[in-house]
C-alpha cells in the first residue's frame, strides 16, 4: 500500500483501521471485488492493492534483521528455494515433480511427451471465456512478457523507500497488540503452498481469475501437470477443439465406444493407469477404500471380471473406485468415499482426490455425448460431489451463522452493475439465484431495485424475502399501472384473449376455429413483441389444420392485412387492452376452474336431462361453454372438437377430469369448495397450477399426470412409435421441470416422468451380491411380467429394480435378470457377465401399459 509523499510514492503497511477505511472507499472495494476494472495511476494511493509480483529489492529485504521472515521459514518443505516468476518454470519444485510423477494425472504412456510443451500459455483459454470487456484472449504472450517486465522494474524504482516491518512473523504467526495483522504477501508462498491453494478452486476461475494475475500464478495454472484433468473437464465442457480431442483420442485408444460390449471394463482398465504422486502408496489408498460399504461388490465384480487387475493384495484400487463410483446409490455414497481418502490421507492432498474424481467424471459425460448408454446419475453424483468439495465450508473456528455463499453467487455479488450494463445470471432451478439477489440488494443498501416476476403469488413471497430497498412487482400490473388502467371503465380488459372469441368476430370464409387460433397466435406473437403494428413476420410459421396435420400459411401479408382489415376495427381496442392486463387473484379455490368444470359436467349430460332435470342442472354460467348447448355447436363433442382444434390445452385438461370422475364431479367439486381454507398456512394441501407454482418451495410436492404423455421407458419405445421428444413444445419442457423442482424433500412423480428418466438411463437400478439375494430365495426369478428367467449365481452381482411409490400407484420393483438388465442399462450388464452369457438367456418384451387413447390408437393399426 502506498501513500504520497512529496511527488514521490512511499510504500508502508496500513494498520487494521487504515484497511477497514480502505475498504469503505469506493476505490478500495472496487479493488477488491473488481481489480481488473481498476487501473490506477502510479501516483494514486491506492496502487498496489492487488496482487503483484514481488521484487527483487523487497526478496532482499526480507532477509535483514528485524525484517519479516519468509513464510518458508516456518515451513519445512524440501527444494523450495525460491518462487520467483522471473526464474522461469524450472524451479526446484518443478525438478522435484519432474523427478516424481505428477499428482494425480492419468495420462497413457505415450502422451507423456506433454512434459516437453509446457509453454502452452493458451492452453484452456479461449475467448469465450472472458466477458466482452477482457481482451486478454488474445494479447500475445511475448507482449505481456515485456509489459510484466516493464511493470516490474517501475515497481522496482518505486520501492526504494519501503518502511521496515516492525513484526518478524509473518501473517497469522505475527501478533502485535493482540491483533493479527497480515504482513506477507501472496507471492511469497512456496510454489508447492500456492498449488495447494489454486487446487481448491474451480477451474473456470484458475482461467478467468488466478491466471491473469501475474505472470508466476499464469505458468502455475497453464503447466500442464497441474490439475490436468479439472482442466481437461472444464474445456471440454466448453467444447474447446483440443480438449475434444484428446477426449475421443482417450475413448478411441482405450476402446470405449458405442459398439464395444465391454466399453465400461475398458473405461475401468483405462483407470488402473491414473497417475499419482510417487508418495501416494497404492496400498494404502486399497485399505482405506475396503472401509466402504460398496467395496465388496467392487471387489467381487473385478475379480470375476478384470481378474488381471487383481494382485495378492486384492484389486486395483483405482478401478475399484471407479467401479464403486458407478455403482453407488447416490451422492452420499461418493462422499462417502472422500470421506475415506481424506482421512487416512492416502492421497495425500484434497486436490489429488478431486483429481481422480474429475478423470472418472470426464470419462463419463464423454461417454454419455458418445451416446453409449450409461446413466447420467453416475456422472451426476460424481460433478455434485466436486461441487461441494470446491464450496466447501470454512474450518468450524472460522464458521458464523450466516448462510454459506458458493463460488458462484459470490461471483455475482462482486459484481456491480452499472448503467450500460445488461447481467444474465443462467442456474438450474432452486441453486440459489433468488437468494443471491436478495444478499445483492442488501448489499447496496443505497440503490433501489425493481423485482418483476411473473405471478402475483411471486411478487407476494418477494416482497417478504427483499429488503425494503426492493420494490416487487409482477410485469403485468406495471404494465397495467402505465397503460391498462386507462381502460378499466371500458370494462374491455380481459386476461385470455380466446381462439373462440376470434372465431365470432371472423367473417364468413374467414372463419372457422383453425383459422381463429392463427389469428390468435398472430396477435400473441404480436404482443409480445416491440413491433407497433402488426406484420407478416407475427404469423405463426406453422399450424395445425382441422386434422391435426401441420399446414404452413403461404400468404403472410394476406392473413396480416385480412387481421388488420376485419379485427382492427372491431377488436383491437380490446386486444391491446389485454397486453397490459392480467390474471388478479389470490391462490384459492375459485381459481381452479371448478365451475368451468361443472360447467362442462353439465354440458356432458344428456339433452333431456339438461332440459327436464332439475332447474339447476340447466345452468350453464360460462357464456362459451352454454353456446355449445346450440345444436349446431354439437354439445359436448363439439367442444372437445374446439379444443382439440385451437389446441387448447387448459380446456383439453378440464375435459378429461369431466370424463374420468363423470358422475362423480357434482359431489366431488362440493367437497373441495366445503373443505377450502382461505388461507395458505391452515391448508393441509394447497392445489394449484405450475406457473403460480414459479418461483416457490414446498415440503412435499405431487405432480399431476396433465403433462405431455411420455407411454412408456426409452427402451420399449421402439415398439410403440408415436411418440418423439422433439414434437414436445420447449414450453411443455419447462413448465415439467419447474413443477419438479418445487420440491424441498419429497417429490410424487408420475409414470410419465419415471418414462422420461429412463431416457438419461435412470431405471432406478441398484446393484447387490447375487450370493446375498440367493439365500434369501434359492428360486429367485426375474421380476419383470412375462420373463421366467432364473437368477444364477454365475453373475456375481444383480441389479434390482427400487420399489417406486406413486401417488396412486405402487411399482414394488424387485431383481432383474442378466437380459433384462441389459435390455434397460446396457453395457453395465456386462459388468455383471460376458456378452455371450447374458445373450444367450432368453429375451422377454416388457408388457407395456399403455394411456388408453395410445392403446386404442394401436389397436386400430
Ligand atoms: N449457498 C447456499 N447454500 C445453501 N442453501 C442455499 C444457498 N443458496 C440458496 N440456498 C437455498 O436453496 C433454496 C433455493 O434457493 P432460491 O429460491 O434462491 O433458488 P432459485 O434459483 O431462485 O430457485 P427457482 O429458480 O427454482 O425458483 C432455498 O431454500 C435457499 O435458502
Amino acid at each position: 500500500m502506498e501513500s504520497s509523499m512529496k511527488g514521490r510514492a512511499k510504500r508502508r503497511h496500513l494498520g487494521p483501521s487504515e484497511c477497514d477505511d480502505l475498504v469503505q472507499s469506493k476505490t478500495g472495494k472496487e479493488s477488491l471485488t473488481q481489480p481488473f476494472n481498476v487501473n490506477l495511476s502510479n501516483t494514486d494511493p491506492n496502487r498496489g492493492l492487488q496482487p503483484r509480483t514481488p521484487t527483487k529489492r523487497s526478496r532482499q529485504a526480507s532477509g535483514g534483521v528485524g525484517q519479516q521472515k519468509g513464510i518458508t521459514s516456518f515451513i519445512s518443505i524440501t527444494g523450495v528455494i525460491s518462487t520467483s516468476p522471473q526464474k522461469g518454470t524450472k524451479t526446484p519444485v518443478k525438478d522435484e515433480e519432474e523427478e516424481q510423477e505428477p499428482i494425480g494425472h492419468l495420462i497413457p504412456k505415450e502422451e507423456n511427451v506433454e512434459e516437453e510443451k509446457i509453454e502452452d500459455y493458451m492452453e484452456g483459454i479461449t475467448e469465450d471465456m472472458f466477458d466482452e470487456d477482457f481482451d486478454v484472449g488474445t494479447t500475445s504472450v511475448k507482449k505481456e512478457e515485456e509489459l510484466l517486465e516493464v511493470t516490474v522494474r517501475k515497481e522496482e524504482d518505486e520501492e526504494d523507500l519501503v518502511e521496515a516491518l516492525p513484526d518478524a512473523h509473518y501473517g497469522l504467526l505475527g501478533v502485535q497488540g493482540g491483533q493479527e495483522e497480515p504482513k506477507g504477501h501472496v507471492q511469497d508462498l512456496p510454489e508447492e503452498v500456492l498449488r495447494e491453494v489454486f487446487a481448491h478452486l474451480p477451474a473456470d476461475d484458475l482461467y478467468r481469475n488466478i491466471s491473469l494475475v501475474c505472470h508466476h500464478w499464469r505458468v502455475v495454472v497453464m503447466d500442464p501437470q497441474f490439475l490436468p484433468w479439472k482442466k481437461l473437464y472444464c474445456r471440454y465442457r466448453k467444447r474447446q477443439n483440443e480438449a475434444l480431442k484428446e477426449v475421443k483420442s482417450i475413448l478411441d485408444d482405450n476402446q470405449i465406444n458405442k459398439k464395444d460390449d465391454l466399453c465400461l471394463l475398458n473405461m475401468l482398465r483405462y483407470m488402473s493407469q491414473f497417475k499419482h504422486s510417487k508418495r501416494v502408496n497404492v496400498k494404502n489408498v486399497l485399505a482405506c477404500v475396503k472401509g466402504h460399504q460398496l467395496y465388496a461388490q467392487a471387489e467381487a465384480c473385478i475379480k470375476d471380471r478384470i481378474p488381471d487387475m487383481v494382485d495378492n493384495e486384492g484389486p486395483n484400487p483405482w478401478p475399484a473406485m471407479a467401479l464403486m463410483l458407478i455403482l453407488a446409490d447416490g451422492v452420499k455414497d461418493v462422499l462417502d468415499l472422500v470421506a475415506l481418502l481424506r482421512k487416512s490421507g492416502c492421497l495425500l492432498t484434497a486436490g489429488g482426490i478431486s483429481e481422480y474424481l474429475w478423470a472418472v467424471a470426464t470419462l463419463l459425460l464423454a461417454m454419455r455425448e458418445n451416446d453409449i448408454n450409461v446413466s447420467n446419475r453416475w456422472h451426476y453424483n460424481i460433478f455434485y460431489v466436486l461441487h461441494l468439495m470446491e464450496n466447501a465450508p470454512p474450518p468450524a473456528g472460522l464458521q458464523d451463522n450466516r448462510q454459506l455463499i458458493t463460488h458462484e453467487q459470490q461471483q455475482i455479488l462482486n459484481h456491480d452493475i452499472n448503467n450500460n450494463h445488461v447481467v444474465k445470471i443462467m442456474a438450474f432451478a432452486g441453486t440459489g439465484k433468488t437468494t443471491t439477489l436478495v444478499k445483492y440488494a442488501q448489499q447496496r443498501a443505497h440503490m433501489r431495485f425493481l423485482y418483476l416476476a411473473f405471478n402475483k403469488s411471486v411478487a407476494m413471497q418477494a416482497q417478504r424475502s427483499f429488503p425494503y430497498n426492493v420494490k416487487c412487482s409482477t410485469i403485468h400490473s406495471m404494465a397495467f399501472r402505465a397503460v391498462g388502467v386507462r381502460y378499466k371503465n371500458l370494462r374491455k380488459l380481459s386476461n385470455n384473449l380466446q381462439v373462440f372469441d376470434v372465431a365470432w368476430v371472423l367473417p364468413k370464409g374467414l372463419g372457422g376455429f383453425v383459422n381463429a387460433k392463427v389469428v390468435t397466435q398472430t396477435l400473441h406473437n404480436f404482443w409480445a413483441s416491440v413491433d407497433q403494428c402488426v406484420g407478416p413476420e407475427h404469423v405463426p410459421h406453422k399450424y395445425k389444420n382441422t386434422h391435426g396435420l401441420p399446414e404452413y400459411p403461404d400468404d403472410h401479408q394476406k392473413m396480416v392485412n385480412d387481421l388488420r382489415l376485419v379485427l382492427w376495427s372491431r377488436v383491437t381496442y380490446q386486444f391491446t387492452s389485454v397486453n397490459a392486463a392480467c390474471a388478479f387473484g389470490n391462490v384459492g379455490v375459485e381459481n381452479f376452474g371448478l365451475d368451468k368444470i361443472m360447467d362442462l359436467w353439465v354440458l356432458m349430460q344428456p339433452e333431456d336431462k339438461r332440459k327436464n332435470g332439475n332447474s339447476l342442472l340447466l345452468l350453464i354460467k360460462d357464456y362459451f361453454i352454454r353456446s355449445f348447448c346450440k345444436d349446431k355447436m354439437g354439445g359436448f363433442r363439439g367442444l372437445k372438437g374446439y379444443a382439440m382444434a385451437s389446441e387448447d390445452r387448459e380446456l383439453e385438461a378440464k375435459l378429461a377430469v369431466v370424463e374420468k370422475y363423470n358422475k362423480r364431479i357434482p359431489e366431488l367439486v362440493k367437497r373441495i369448495y366445503d373443505r377450502a381454507q382461505k388461507s395458505p398456512v391452515c391448508a393441509d394441501f394447497i392445489l394449484g397450477t405450475v406457473h403460480k407454482a414459479k418461483g416457490l418451495e414446498f415440503d412435499t410436492v405431487v405432480v399431476t399426470d396433465d403433462f405431455m404423455k411420455v407411454p412408456c421407458a426409452r427402451h420399449n419405445l421402439q415398439r410403440v412409435g408415436g411418440f418423439n421428444a422433439a414434437n414436445v413444445s420447449d414450453d411443455e419442457w419447462n413448465l415439467l421441470y419447474v413443477a419438479i423442482t418445487r420440491a424441498k424433500r419429497a417429490l410424487y412423480i408420475t409414470k410419465t416422468i419415471s418414462n422420461i428418466l429412463t431416457f438419461t438411463g435412470e431405471y432406478f437400478l441398484r446393484s447387490g451380491l447375487t450370493s446375498t439375494l440367493l439365500s434369501e430365495d434359492p428360486s429367485l426369478v426375474c421380476s419383470i411380467e412375462g420373463c421366467e428367467n432364473h437368477i444364477t449365481a454365475d453373475a456375481v452381482l444383480s441389479m434390482s429394480k427400487l420399489p417406486i411409490r406413486y401417488m396412486e400407484s405402487v411399482d414394488a420393483g424387485g431383481v432383474l435378470c442378466l437380459t433384462c438388465v441389459e435390455q434397460r442399462v446396457g453395457p453395465a450388464a456386462f459388468l455383471l457377465s460376458p456378452p455371450e452369457r447374458v445373450r444367450s438367456m432368453t429375451y422377454t418384451n416388457e408388457r407395456i401399459e399403455l394411456p388408453i387413447n395410445v392403446a386404442m390408437l394401436l389397436s386400430l393399426l
